[in-house]
């Protein structure tokens, strides 16, 4: 853009903002504290408390076991509200249980038999490390090879990278839609197409992409994939996650931890495990009913904002902070970490500085402005366009180059990164 974006130029993009209205939905405890990392947590629903009372009081304090009879498909009916309004795929396809981590563990090791003369499964070696850990796991018990996928840091990986990878040896390819560092955008359509071609599947890493890109998992032709629920879709710390395999795919897939939530007529109590016929069967065990219950006013606000809109926010609020670090912390040692097309970005950004662990601390304790620090050199500022304003970008990075400028995070101690 030519010249610097004005505080004025902010205020107006807010006035013409068509989700504007949709902040006053979610609690803003401290006004002047300015929040960028609902791409960790996502703020709380201003609904969320008092729906979460009434299910303590009414469903669990009076109607006590009775009510089962709602509970017990609750993850089915919040994954087909997901699967409607966040995830573009069919009713049935979607299920919340569980974490992002048990979900992966599942439904990669669901792939992996599904391929049995295939020897190996390929990941970014950038991946968020869970993903990783799990996977190298898998591969120990299964005499399986892991290949990681050489990846830009900054940029993520092309369709290209993960098209020259793949053999007829692949079974499984893992990876992020959005990269939890970088913030990079992968074309889910084009890299499914090209292992799908290879023999291979790819299973999806959605957690900081739902709620903040479209993905479009029937359109695209997606097989499988997990993600959090308590980023951008603000579910609340530890909500249980959400998995989706593609109806066709569904009856032929067999999860590796067979619980009896995964059983076909589950109240029949028979003697051995059948797989539920559809993707019930990749349930495990009782879901933890408070933490749906947070779920649901959560995704309520989704069917309104509609993610195209908010695709089309977060990629405006991501060019107003990429404008403003060019014009203000280039000049104070900052460099961009992260893809400077907005198509090829998530909702975040990430800044590379070489102190940005303590001016990530200093910007929080002394500033007002929590987003958070990813290793090595990374500070990641993640403007969730549900509630996040322009100005509030607008100021963040004004504090962000003050601070900077007089050395106010260099008082702080050299340490080690830590939970933010
Ligand atoms: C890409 C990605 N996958 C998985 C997780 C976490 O999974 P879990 O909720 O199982 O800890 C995170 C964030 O914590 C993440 O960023
Ligand atoms: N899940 C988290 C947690 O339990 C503690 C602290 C942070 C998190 C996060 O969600 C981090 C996040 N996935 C990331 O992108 O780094």
């Amino acid at each position: 853009m030519n010249g610097e974006p004005s505080r004025r130029m902010a205020e107006e993009r807010d006035a013409a903002d068509p989700l504007a209205g949709l902040r006053d939905r979610f609690v803003i405890a401290e006004p002047d504290l300015i929040y960028l990392d609902g791409n960790s947590l996502g703020r709380l629903p201003a609904a969320t408390p008092d729906h979460l009372a009434r299910v303590v009081r009414q469903e669990w304090g009076t109607d006590l076991v009775r009510s089962w009879s709602t509970w017990i498909d609750w993850g089915r009916r919040l994954g087909d509200t997901l699967a409607a309004h966040v995830l573009g795929a069919r009713p049935g396809e979607v299920v919340v249980s569980d974490s992002t981590s048990v979900n992966l563990y599942k439904l990669a090791a669901a792939a992996l038999d599904a391929r049995p003369g295939r020897r190996t499964i390929l990941v970014d070696a950038e991946e968020f490390p869970t993903d990783r850990y799990l996977l190298q796991g898998l591969a120990e018990q299964r005499g399986l090879t892991l290949r990681t996928l050489p990846s830009d840091l900054d940029e993520g990986l092309t369709v290209t990278d993960v098209r020259d990878a793949l053999d007829g040896d692949v079974a499984l390819v893992v990876l992020s839609a959005v990269s939890y560092r970088s913030g990079s955008l992968l074309d889910l359509g084009a890299v499914t197409a090209a292992a799908r071609e290879a023999g291979a599947y790819v299973l999806w890493d959605l957690s900081h992409a739902a709620g903040s890109v479209p993905v479009e998992l029937a359109a695209n032709g997606v097989d499988l994939a997990v993600g959090c629920t308590y980023k951008y879709l603000n579910g609340g710390p530890g909500a249980p996650a959400f998995l989706y395999v593609r109806r066709e795919l569904q009856g032929g897939l067999r999860q590796p931890i067979q619980g009896w939530f995964g059983q076909r007529d589950q109240f029949r109590m028979g003697p051995r495990y059948e797989p539920a016929p559809d993707v019930d069967r990749f349930l495990v065990g009782t879901p933890p009913i408070l933490s749906l219950a947070a779920l649901e006013p959560a995704l309520a606000v989704f069917a309104e904002a509609g993610i195209d809109r908010l695709r089309a926010k977060g990629m405006a609020l991501g060019e107003l902070m990429v404008d403003l670090a060019d014009a203000w912390l280039t000049p104070l040692g900052f460099t961009l970490a992260s893809p400077r097309d907005p198509r090829r970005r998530g909702s975040h950004v990430s800044l590379a500085h070489p102190d940005a662990l303590r001016i990530s601390r200093a910007l929080i304790s002394e500033a007002g402005v929590v987003g958070d620090f990813r290793t090595p050199d990374r500070l990641r500022l993640g403007p969730a366009p549900l509630y996040t304003r322009f100005v509030d970008v607008w100021d963040a990075l004004d504090r962000l180059r003050d601070l900077v400028a007089r050395g106010v995070h260099e008082q702080l101690p050299v340490a080690s990164p830590r939970v933010t």
